[in-house]
């Protein structure tokens, strides 16, 4: 008899994702099988997986069980894990809603890089959902970004994850982006990086593009928009730990667009969509048989 598994998908500003759901933490995905499932040819197609899995049901998150219900467990499409993804919370807290498993209002998401509490909006109000990301961390030494034979600084970004933000004078300035850009030196990354250009589209308005690690160029990057953010603010001589107010920045993206608010005490938080548009069962044989 085989085995059929469920799963879902959803995008926040077109940051795509297969939502499997595994409370009880059953399914094993191997780096294979997530990169098949997330192959927009022979798979289901995304830039990532979302695997659902209660707290207190999976090693890497019981710790934060009493905090936080549901942890995220989160792989780009070439398998590999990553410690977030913020459009990924916001994909995340979208499922929980639409399982019935969470409430419009407050809720806590456990991930590798710690709990990030989400608030989903009612959908009178448009149904946004706000993440608090954490703080920016800002590593000292300087980065450079080569696209072609162009160099040009970066600022180094940790939003849990690793980013190098660039800014340039236009977007095409990235290139196709087929590949990974170069970033130095390589110590700065010792688990690479994902990589954003910014361009200036108005006062606290910047658009950008990114190629992710793990996923090459997708269409949004919330943890990317928030390093953005922090990097187009201090670029601006804006602080909030300095002036005591918050600063909020619009930021565009391919997919749509996030709002990036940093607070005094150097809370990042990003409001945006996040929608569910499908669901359907594959055959657990299917990857098994793609996978030998
Ligand atoms: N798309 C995500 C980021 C996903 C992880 C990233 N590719 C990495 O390897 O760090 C987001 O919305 O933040």
């Amino acid at each position: 008899m085989s085995t059929q598994i469920a799963f879902l998908k959803g995008h926040g500003t077109e940051n795509d994702f297969v939502i499997v759901p595994d409370p009880d933490g059953r399914i094993e995905l191997s780096p294979a099988a997530v990169a098949r499932l997330c192959d927009r040819r022979a798979g289901l197609g995304a830039d990532g997986v979302l695997r659902v899995v209660r707290s207190a049901a999976h090693p890497e998150a019981r710790a934060m069980a009493d905090e936080a219900e549901w942890f995220m467990d989160y792989r780009n499409s070439d398998g590999t894990v990553a410690e977030m993804c913020g459009n990924g919370v916001r994909v995340f807290a979208r499922y929980l809603r639409h399982a019935g498993l969470a409430e419009e209002g407050d809720l806590a998401v456990a991930t590798r890089a710690g709990v990030r509490r989400a608030h989903i909006a009612k959908e009178s109000s448009g149904g946004g959902i706000t993440v608090s990301m954490g703080k920016a961390l800002l590593p000292a030494g300087p980065v450079t970004v080569t696209v072609g034979t162009r160099s040009r600084p970066a600022l180094h970004v940790n939003m849990g994850n690793p980013h190098a933000v660039c800014f340039v004078e236009d977007l095409a300035d990235a290139g196709d982006l087929y590949t990974a850009p170069a970033v130095a030196p390589e110590g700065a990354y010792p688990d690479g990086t994902n990589v954003e250009f910014v361009v200036d589209r108005g006062p606290r308005h910047v658009a950008m593009r990114v190629h992710e690690r793990g996923s090459g160029e997708t269409r949004s990057c919330g943890t990317g928009a928030c390093a953005v953010m922090v990097a187009a603010a201090r670029r601006d001589g804006l602080d909030p730990a300095v002036t005591g107010l918050p600063v909020t920045y619009t930021v565009d993206l391919p997919g749509g667009r996030l709002e990036i608010a940093e607070t005094p005490d150097g809370s990042v938080e990003m409001t945006g969509p996040a929608v569910i548009v499908a669901e359907g069962v594959f055959d657990a044989s299917w990857l098994d048989t793609v996978l030998g």
